[in-house]
């Protein structure tokens, strides 16, 4: 599994930095026909008018004049504006900029029901279009790869759209570059326009929707999608990134149900406002950690990125304070200046560096030719001699000079293919976390389905699991979950096909460059040897020894940075395990307890040993809660030992603790039978699902199946 940076890598040096205003628009939404009268009208492409309330009591037309506000933006789209026209203005430039390493953002901003996700929807689609004819046009296409990740915060919980079966993701902040990074979050190649569009599809049918008083249809979490354009060049890899943000709209009262996820859209806008007025009154502390959304948008609002914000506002009188204060907003918003640079993730070794070593060594070898002319000029020798031994050193100079080339060059030669070797290496490893990742989406919908269809073998290999599912698939029909499940199988089987073909390719490839990189360094060897036999002077002896020394340093550099890498992606590996026993904890969890409810309502004794274990399983889970302190990773937990523990009824005998006593409704029922500590009602997880709707909640509770159900848009969907 990846960890995605949705902040920058560290970068190069010697790039340019241009400091860039955040470029505001302002988008007003077609008035509805259930909507009163209009309020704004816009003026020209960058001005509109926002009429204010008037006082009856004075001359209506002069007081209207006076009142009403003139707001002024980089761009102003009308009620008739296209998509094609906002995404011309705002965002392809963006998109252009994306392909030469720069990092662009777009993100909608606005009240509930003012056209965010129309907005949103449009540029998500034509930006990827863009992105993908552009890269065929260009005159390399196959030097770019382009990545992307699709994640929603919901309620203070960030979801994979891509993958939404995995429960909430961790924001991790990095260290060095600041720059927070999601992990576990899928990143998945795109290949084209169309797997992009579909990719888009299943990520916008996983995002959390609820009807609002202005919109029926509405996104009640932040959507972010994040593109990555990689693109190798002679200096390492170059990065270009667009975020597109779909920011959740504000509501001012909620219904009782959606209260809590008000709050939190609330206050994380609240947060990112704070950030928005900070940074345009110039503060030199802006406080991005109040919310995980200002934590994500710290790049896009005071980093490295170029940034456009487009308000989005109604047109109508009734909602006059909310237009007022977007308005406001986008008007701070406009004097935040980003410093935008061009990004290059460091590889390896840069070949500048390289450059720079090889011309330093060329000065060296020249200072030390000229001290070895002077060497040569200040001795005393017969003429004859000197130049029969003067004829002599320059046929060995040359011969010297021609194998310190060779040399060199076989040391490039190295460089450059050990260069490859581990870029082919960690796409593997890669690869190999995205096939786990589908293999783990695979089994949880085939889970799943079993549940509610036909239980079907789950040890059964690979291509028997697939069939079987599809023979259970062709049993039913009509169930929009069950389309759901199968398409999302479906999906997952085509892509860890691709995977396991990229796979193969990049092992032949790597194995291609393995013997390449044998048979240099054979040379590389072989022509070391026949240093010795040319060297007929102690500082040519120097200057060689330190060609050799400088390139088995660079060597020894590139294998400590492999390493490195190799371990990074160790640890990725081991989140992705770690969240999956995480899943298989809580599943067993939820047996025992609702095992352990049938066995007290029907007052089942049982083994006394058994009663043992159920206790330590419960001092482990316990224990383990102790040890247990991020968001992700809070276990929900069997009721508490303590609050039953009055109530306990193991025979002093069987359990050996002495606590409770053995009499009383619950007392020992025979030798060595005993009933099982009562229960508290059962605990829901506090965290994985807790995104879920009522709807999905409800029938989770409903639910006497063991698995549990993830949140559905479906669901959210309907009120
Ligand atoms: N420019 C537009 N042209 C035509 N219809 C629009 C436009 N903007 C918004 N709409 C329509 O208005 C309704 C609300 O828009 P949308 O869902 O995009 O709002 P939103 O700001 O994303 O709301 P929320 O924050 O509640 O998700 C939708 O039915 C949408 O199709």
């Amino acid at each position: 599994m990846t960890q995605t940076n949705f902040g920058t890598d560290k970068l190069s040096g010697g790039r340019s930095v241009t400091e860039e205003k955040l470029l505001v628009a302002v988008r007003v939404r077609p008035l509805r026909a259930d909507e009163g009268s209009r309020i704004v009208h816009v003026v020209s492409d960058k001005m509109l008018v926002l009429e204010e309330e008037t006082d009856s009591r004075r001359d209506v037309l002069r007081q209207r004049r006076i009142n009403d506000k003139h707001y002024v933006y980089d761009k102003v789209f009308g009620e008739s504006s296209t998509q094609d026209e906002v995404y011309d203005a705002v965002c392809a430039p963006l998109v252009g900029d994306t392909l030469n390493g720069i990092a662009g953002a777009v993100f909608a901003y606005g009240a509930t029901g003012a056209g965010k996700t129309h907005t949103m929807t449009g540029l998500m689609s034509r930006a990827l279009s863009h992105l993908f004819s552009a890269i065929a046009k260009s005159e390399n296409p196959d030097s770019f790869e382009v990545k992307m990740s699709y994640i929603e915060i919901y309620n203070e919980n960030i979801r994979d759209l891509l993958n939404p079966s995995v429960g909430p993701l961790e924001l991790r902040d990095e260290g060095g570059s600041g720059a927070p990074v999601v992990a576990g979050l899928s990143e998945i190649r795109a290949t084209d326009a169309a797997h992009v569009a579909e990719l888009l599809a299943r990520g916008d049918r996983s995002r959390t929707a609820e009807p609002t008083q202005a919109n029926q249809h509405s996104s009640r979490g932040h959507a972010l999608l994040s593109v990555s354009i990689n693109k190798s060049v002679s200096a390492g890899l170059q990065r270009g990134r667009l975020f597109l943000i779909d920011l959740a709209g504000s509501e001012r009262a909620g219904s009782k149900a959606r209260r809590l996820e008000g709050a939190h859209i609330n206050r994380s806008l609240l947060a990112l406002g704070n950030c928005i007025m900070a940074l345009s009154g110039g503060a030199r502390y802006v406080n991005y950690r109040d919310s995980k959304l200002t934590r994500l948008l710290r790049e896009v609002l005071g980093g490295r990125c170029r940034t456009a914000m487009i308000a989005h506002i109604s047109p109508a009188a009734e909602h006059r304070d909310t237009t007022r204060s977007t308005l406001h907003y986008a008007q701070r918003a406009s004097t935040i200046t980003n410093k935008v640079e061009r990004e290059l993730v460091q590889t390896p070794m840069h070949l500048s560096q390289y450059r720079s070593v090889i011309n330093e060594l060329r000065e060296e070898i020249a200072r030390l030719k000229v001290k070895m002319k002077d060497d040569l000029s200040s001795k005393t020798i017969d003429d004859n001699q000197r130049i029969e031994d003067t004829k002599d050193k320059e046929e060995n100079t040359e011969n010297l000079k021609s194998l310190r080339d060779a040399i060199v060059s076989t040391f490039k030669q190295q460089m450059r293919l050990r260069r490859r070797l581990m870029e082919l290496d960690s796409h593997l490893l890669g690869l190999a976390l995205d096939a786990e990742r589908q293999h783990a989406s695979i089994s949880h919908w085939e889970a799943r389905f079993n549940r509610l269809y036909k239980p079907i073998s789950l040890t059964g290999s690979r291509l028997s699991t697939q069939q079987s599912y599809r023979g259970v698939t062709g049993m039913s029909s009509g169930n929009s979950e069950r389309a759901e499940a199968e398409v999302a199988v479906e999906q997952a089987w085509a892509e860890l096909a691709a995977v396991e073909r990229e796979q193969e390719a990049a092992r032949s490839e790597r194995d291609r460059v393995e013997r390449l990189l044998e048979q240099v360094r054979l040379r590389g060897a072989q022509l070391e040897k026949e240093l010795p036999a040319h060297i007929t002077s102690g500082p040519e002896r120097e200057v060689l020894s330190l060609v050799c020394r400088v390139h088995e340093l660079e060597a020894d550099k590139l294998a400590l940075q492999g390493e490195r890498a190799a371990r990074a992606h160790e640890l990725r590996r081991r989140d992705m395990a770690l969240q999956r026993r995480d899943a298989q904890r809580r599943l067993t969890d939820e047996i025992i307890t609702r095992q352990r409810r049938i066995l007290e309502e029907a007052g089942v004794a049982v083994q006394s040993d058994l009663g043992q274990l159920y206790e330590l399983y419960q001092q482990e889970i316990h224990a383990s809660t102790y040890t247990e302190t991020s968001d992700l990773y809070t276990p929900y937990r069997l009721p508490p030992i303590s609050s039953s523990m009055s109530e306990l009824t193991w025979s002093e005998s069987s359990s050996g603790s002495g606590r409770g006593s053995s009499s009383g409704s619950g007392g020992t029922l025979g030798l060595g039978l005993d009933r099982l500590p009562r229960l508290a009602p059962t605990p829901r997880p506090r965290t994985r699902y807790s995104h879920a709707s009522a709807t999905t909640l409800k029938r989770y509770s409903s639910d006497d199946s063991i698995v549990m159900a993830p949140p559905r848009n479906n669901d959210n969907s309907n009120p």
